[in-house]
């Protein structure tokens, strides 16, 4: 039986995101959160989240409507982690999502990206396929590899060619900050037997998932995931008035430590963009409010949401009253 059959044909759809740590990445899920909220999204955030993330962190995420689904984490080969950029190492743990099978298909997004629009139809594109947006290979965290060295991009690979005596270019390569995938337990145990006999690379998993599913890789356009060095690399491939999907990866952009000092931080587009953020965040009418849409977790582990407000009207018509909102007797 497929988790669609448990409800009933309705497809079972989320977004989900990964925390670890007691870091400040808690405030960019919470924008997230907030972001899908104001963009009228008609599925509930997942976070995933690793044993190391405090207690008070889990509880702001509950209060934001989240669904906080522990997960423990994945490690890499044993002693070749030096082989991937450290802070990526505990990316390899996003595999666990594959595991999240009572939803048939999910959209992750990175707690550093921000949703603007509302991206719910991606979740009707067809199935057997994994979407993401093609990256760019222009910024020098990209300085290891054959593409930076020979200065090619697959967004722009006329501008430079891949010099023919080095074979055919490489396969479309996407960024992991955001896609849409299926989750699937056979898929699920088949990533981690194969990632403990794939040596770790610089991307860790972004570049594990590239070579998993490059064969069902399917590219879409870059408003899904606008990685912000796409703004000084690419002008010509961003439409910035149709972007739905921000991605705060480059160097000295993640909003909730935005000095302006770092390079291309002083760009009026991208401060901008960090503005947007923060309107987002601080705006109170975002926060999750339990007169909206609450989600309830049934005995199957499977997810409804379900509206509060007309019971609690209908409690107030019966003459109960509810005390979270009643003035203090004290
Ligand atoms: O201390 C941390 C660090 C990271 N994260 C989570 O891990 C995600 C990935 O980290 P970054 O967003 O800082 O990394 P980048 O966007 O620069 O990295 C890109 O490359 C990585 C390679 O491992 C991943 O694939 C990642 O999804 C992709 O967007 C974060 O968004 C966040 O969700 C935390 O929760 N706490
Ligand atoms: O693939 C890389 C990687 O995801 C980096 O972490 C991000 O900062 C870059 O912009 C991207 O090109
Ligand atoms: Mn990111």
């Amino acid at each position: 039986m497929s988790p669609s059959d448990l409800t009933n044909g309705e497809a079972k759809r989320a977004y989900v995101t990964f925390l670890a740590g007691n870091g400040d990445y808690v405030k960019g899920v919470v924008g997230l959160a907030k972001g899908l909220r104001k963009a009228n999204s008609a599925y509930p955030l997942v976070v995933a989240v690793l044993p190391d993330v405090p207690e008070e962190h889990l509880k702001i995420l509950e209060s934001q409507g989240c669904i906080v689904r522990p997960i423990e984490p994945v490690y890499p080969p044993e002693s070749q982690t030096q082989f991937s950029m450290a802070y990526f190492v505990i990316n390899y743990s996003k595999l666990r999502i594959w595991e999240f099978v009572e939803y048939e298909k999910l959209i992750y997004l990175d707690g550093d990206i921000q949703v603007f629009d509302n991206i719910d139809h991606l979740f009707d594109m067809p199935n057997g396929y994994f979407y993401a947006v093609m990256d760019c290979f222009c910024e020098k965290t990209w300085s290891h590899s054959p593409q930076y060295k020979i200065g090619y991009c697959q967004q722009c690979p006329e501008k430079v060619q891949w010099p023919a005596d080095m074979g055919s270019p490489p396969p479309p390569y996407f960024n992991a900050g955001m896609f849409v995938y299926e989750p699937g337990l056979p898929t699920y145990h088949d990533l981690l037997e194969t990632v403990h006999v794939t040596p770790p690379t610089s991307f860790a998993e972004q570049d594990f998932l590239n070579l998993y599913f490059k064969d069902i890789y399917q590219p879409i356009p870059p408003v899904y995931n606008l990685v912000l060095a796409m703004l000084w690399r690419h002008p010509e491939n961003v439409d910035i008035d149709r972007v739905k999907v921000v991605h705060y990866c480059a160097a000295g952009s993640k909003p909730w430590r935005f000095t302006g000092k770092e390079e291309h931080m002083e760009r009026e587009d991208i401060k901008m963009l960090v503005k947007k953020w923060w309107d987002i965040y601080e705006d109170p009418s975002l926060d999750f409010n339990y007169n909206d849409n609450i989600i309830v977790k049934a005995a199957n582990n499977e997810h409804t949401t379900v509206k509060l407000g007309p019971f609690i009207s209908a409690l107030a018509d019966a003459g109960v009253h509810d005390q979270r909102s009643a003035p203090s007797a004290a």
